[in-house]
């Protein structure tokens, strides 16, 4: 591993969130003080403070609620940071209150975040609280996400009540976008399962909570795909002893540079090469990552300013002056309302936007989208397009959170009045109305579905697909595949294997299923969806049509599918020959709330099918 990506690595941001009196503070403490992290004459004071309380156990939520309540003079955002270290890793706490009105708190404070901690007390379950909080980390992009069922304690280490909430939250989660859930029981007053093993509930099998933030992998999950270097300030010649060419210093955005790279410079276009690259203090470097300080030099001399970006030719953010985008509304005295003006700021630059259109407001405990809201008050989240005054280069907040992300400023006041997620383009055209025609769905045979099917290359998909569609077609339903390597011979022939390619695969693919599914057919669709938020799309796009969608995952391990083999592409991408191939140089990142999950063990695909269509009444 490159320094770099090891020092990246080792540092864990954590964002924290839970009901009030959850035990929060107490955990944090806890972590704080188990890992020996406190200094020696803070925790002499909590002791003391502890004693004339006549508490058991020395008093932990002091420590954390102490510094917040010092950090919070003279901020205005009350997210508290807190830093600890193990020989294993660093971690910064973004420690964010857990009362109801303080979604802004958790969106400031987590948005950069690693992994979130969500507590839930045993006795109680999970709340409305909960709720939100998991779906604003879900929203955020927050990759991992832990549930630590706090106060075991008192719920005498029931297992059965773990498993309960356990189950609940799940149950929930399938409707949000995560990736990788773990559940912890512990006692954050005791110190069960925070740093060490509890001994009362042996029945756990799992870590405790400190060596799982250790263990956890977070080093796959930065996009090291899209490459996006925004142009913080150019160096010039007399700046920079020995060299007579400028240079372009930044910090690495997106994914990858490397000497020798061909680039674009946006928005102008010219392209070029990658001469040079140093870190911060003048080091030569060969490559740089995502959240790096770098400087480039390139082949030729192309007029560039702060603000530009650099990018591959073949990978280029979107530019535009329409945006589709959730905005969370920060502002206690003003609502917001669409045909206001306001300057957005995004990773690159900063321009007039108005708000032309509120599609909806989110219900964040319900997930009911209002779509008769005419404003957003505080706290608020909102789907809406912004209309810019200048162009500005973005990405979806799903593929990169720094250029997808802006915030709002009130240009009277200058105060920071909302933080948005760029969910894409908006490409809805002025001119061009939704036409209604004559024949709704319910005058159709309303027969029609998506059976999305995910799985590794060999999985046995298409095996099952045709089985799908064979049995159905068999008893006068209509129905129909739509198999990834056949759409790659047509509708989907200029797209390859990038995660911007397949992501666009999906999307496409995505959008035909529906409009199949309207028209009243059951489509089949074999696709390898390796990307959880790609595949929740295609989930929404049905969604918002009312339209029945079931993912199916075809959940063949990677050594049985590289055993078979079929198309010998395994042997391939072994060698190298074939580059981003799903499993063994891409990611596939496995569904958690697929509504079928198929093993090798099920049986022949003839069976499974049978199955599927009785699960699903079909
Ligand atoms: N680099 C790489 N990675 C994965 N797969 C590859 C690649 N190159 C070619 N192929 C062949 O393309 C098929 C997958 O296409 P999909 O459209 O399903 O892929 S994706 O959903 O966009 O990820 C897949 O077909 P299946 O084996 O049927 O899944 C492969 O045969
Ligand atoms: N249930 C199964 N058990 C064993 N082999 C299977 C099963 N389903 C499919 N196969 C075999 O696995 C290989 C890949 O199947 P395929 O349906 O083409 O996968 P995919 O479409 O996911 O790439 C084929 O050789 C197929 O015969």
């Amino acid at each position: 591993m490159a320094g770099e990506d090891r020092d990246r690595s080792e540092l864990l941001r954590l964002a924290t969130a839970g009901s009030v009196d959850d035990g929060k503070s107490t955990l944090i403490g806890r972590l704080l003080f188990d890992s020996k992290s406190i200094f020696t004459d803070q925790l002499e004071a909590i002791e003391r403070t502890s004693a004339q309380r006549g508490t058991e156990f020395t008093d932990l939520a002091l420590l954390t609620d102490g510094l917040r309540a010092e950090r919070e003079q003279g901020i205005t955002i009350d997210v508290a940071y807190r830093y600890f270290a193990t020989p294993r890793r660093k971690f910064i706490i973004a420690d964010t209150p857990g009362h109801v009105q303080y979604t802004r708190n958790m969106v400031t404070g987590a948005s950069t975040a690693d992994l979130a901690i969500i507590l839930i007390d045993a006795r109680k379950g999970v709340l409305e609280q909960t709720r939100r909080h998991a779906f604003l980390s879900s929203l955020l992009g927050i990759p991992h996400l832990t549930i630590c069922v706090n106060k075991m304690d008192l719920v005498e280490w029931s297992q059965a009540r773990f498993d309960e909430i356990r189950e609940e939250f799940i149950d929930f989660a399938a409707k949000l976008n995560v990736t990788d859930l773990t559940f912890i029981p512990i006692s954050a007053l005791a110190g069960d399962n925070v740093v060490t093993r509890s001994a009362n509930m042996g029945w756990y099998t799992g870590r405790p909570l400190l060596d799982h933030l250790e263990e956890v992998y977070i080093a796959s999950d930065r996009n090291l795909i899209d490459a996006r270097l925004p142009v913080q300030y150019v160096v010039r010649p007399q700046d920079r002893e020995g060299s007579d060419h400028r240079a372009y210093a930044g910090t690495v955005a997106g994914g990858r540079f490397s000497v020798g790279d061909e680039v674009v410079v946006l928005p102008s276009g010219f392209t070029s090469t990658v001469t040079s690259l140093w870190a911060p203090g003048g080091r030569k470097v060969d490559e740089a990552f995502a959240g790096m300080a770098v400087t480039a030099e390139l082949a030729d001399e192309i007029d560039i300013v702060r603000g530009d970006m650099l990018a591959r030719p073949n990978n280029r953010p979107h530019v535009g002056r329409d945006l589709d985008a959730l905005v969370c509304w920060f502002a206690e005295d003003i609502d917001l309302e669409p045909g206001r003006r306001y300057i957005l700021q995004g990773a690159t630059s900063s321009t007039r936007a108005e708000v032309s259109e509120l599609n909806y407001r989110l219900d964040v405990n319900t997930l009911h989208r209002d779509e008769d809201a005419d404003r957003l008050s505080l706290n608020e989240i909102g789907r809406m397009w912004l209309h810019l005054r200048e162009p500005m280069m973005f990405d979806p907040y799903v593929r990169n959170r720094e250029t997808g992300s802006f915030i709002l400023v009130d240009e009277a006041t200058n105060r920071t009045v909302a933080a948005g997620m760029i969910t894409g383009p908006h490409t809805h055209n002025a001119n061009i109305v939704w036409q209604t025609t004559k024949v709704g769905r319910d005058q159709r045979a309303d027969l029609g579905a998506t059976l999305w099917m995910t799985g590794l290359s060999g999985s046995g998909k298409s095996s099952l697909a045709i089985e799908l569609e064979r049995r159905l077609v068999a008893q006068g339903r209509p129905a129909y595949i739509l198999d990834g390597d056949n759409l790659r011979h047509g509708l989907n022939a200029d797209l390859g294997f990038t995660a911007v390619d397949r992501t666009e695969n999906i999307r496409r693919t995505a959008q035909v299923a529906a409009l199949f599914a309207d028209a009243g057919i059951v489509v089949i669709v074999s696709l390898i969806s390796p990307f959880a938020a790609d595949r929740a799309y295609a989930r929404e796009v049905h969604q918002d049509q009312a339209l029945e969608f079931h993912e199916i995952f075809v959940d063949t391990p990677l050594a049985d599918c590289e055993h078979r083999d079929p198309k010998g592409l395994y042997a391939k991408a072994r060698s190298g020959e074939i580059p981003d191939f799903t499993g063994i140089s891409s990611p596939y990142e496995r569904p958690l709330n697929a509504e079928i999950v198929v093993k090798p063990a099920d049986g022949p695909a003839g069976d499974v099918a049978e199955a599927i269509l009785r699960d699903l009444g079909l």
